[in-house]
């Protein structure tokens, strides 16, 4: 049956939006489904890509950027593509959205310099940049998962709080409306450094201001991906045979441990 199984990850932009380590995203995912005997294949979406190549995918993923090629993104992703992105992500193919990539996923996002840049209206928050000046995000960041659905289904797997610890740089704050955080911060900044939220969740759509690259660090999570992928494509729920991230936990835990945060153990052994 694993054999049989195939994941295809959709990675937005790779040459233009892969700043800050964000593909370890997508290795972390590749990797966890060729150890479980999936085939996967990535698809870089860019603009050699057509609309009908965005349907194609189970997982999508989205790096961060800087300023200047957010704006050659979002002049490209327009039209059947920027449909085809949505259809998707209406329809619950899971995500991992990372800095950059979610404020083109907003309404708009304002730059530190220059016109504001349209987002596909996705995520219902907005992003602005309060000038070149401004202090810029930077750090360590830890959060509590409270999307209600995704942290009931991440505790589900790990029989624990969710918690995630990834790395921010960001000069934008994001203010959201309508839509679910991702999380609360415990460290760090988070969307604004204000309200103490911690990015979005919209359908299986994940937004966040953590790089890390975060799912290295946070196995569990892409996991979670994963398993909507596959839920998603093969209409039943497949349990992902276990793997071993005994590393993985003692990086976590060595984190929390020097940036002080008391967290109850993370991940049942
Ligand atoms: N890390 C990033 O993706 C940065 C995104 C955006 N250019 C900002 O500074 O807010």
């Amino acid at each position: 049956m694993n054999l049989e199984m195939e994941i295809t990850i959709g990675w937005l932009y790779p040459t233009l939006m892969s700043t800050y380590g964000d593909r370890g995203n997508v290795i972390c995912i590749q990797r966890r489904c060729e150890w479980r005997n999936y085939t996967v294949k990535i698809l870089p979406l860019d603009r050699d890509s057509t609309a009908q190549d965005f349907y194609q995918v189970d997982i999508l993923v989205g790096g961060g950027a800087q300023d200047r090629q957010q704006e050659i993104v979002m002049r490209d992703l327009r039209g059947a593509k920027a449909e085809a992105l949505r259809d998707k992500i209406e329809t619950g193919t899971p995500g991992i959205f990372t800095c950059g990539a979610p404020q083109l996923l907003g309404h708009y996002y304002e730059p530190g310099e220059g016109q504001r840049i349209e987002g596909l209206g996705l995520f219902d928050f907005v992003s602005i940049h309060p000038g070149l000046n401004a202090r810029r995000c930077i750090g360590n960041l830890v959060i509590e998962v409270t999307a209600k659905k995704l942290a009931q289904e991440l505790i589900a797997m790990i029989g624990s709080p969710p918690y995630l610890i990834g790395f921010e740089n960001h000069g934008g704050r994001t203010k959201l409306s309508q839509v679910e955080a991702l999380g609360r911060v415990i460290y760090g900044l988070g969307n604004n450094g204000e309200d103490g939220t911690e990015g979005a969740v919209y359908q299986n759509a994940i937004a966040t201001y953590s790089h890390g690259p975060l799912l290295p660090k946070n196995p569990f999570l892409a996991d979670w991906l994963i398993q909507t992928a596959l839920k998603q494509k093969y209409q039943e729920s497949i349990a992902l045979a276990p793997l071993d991230d005994t590393l993985a936990n003692q990086a976590r835990e060595a984190m929390f441990k020097k940036l002080r945060v008391n967290l109850p153990t993370l991940v049942k052994q």
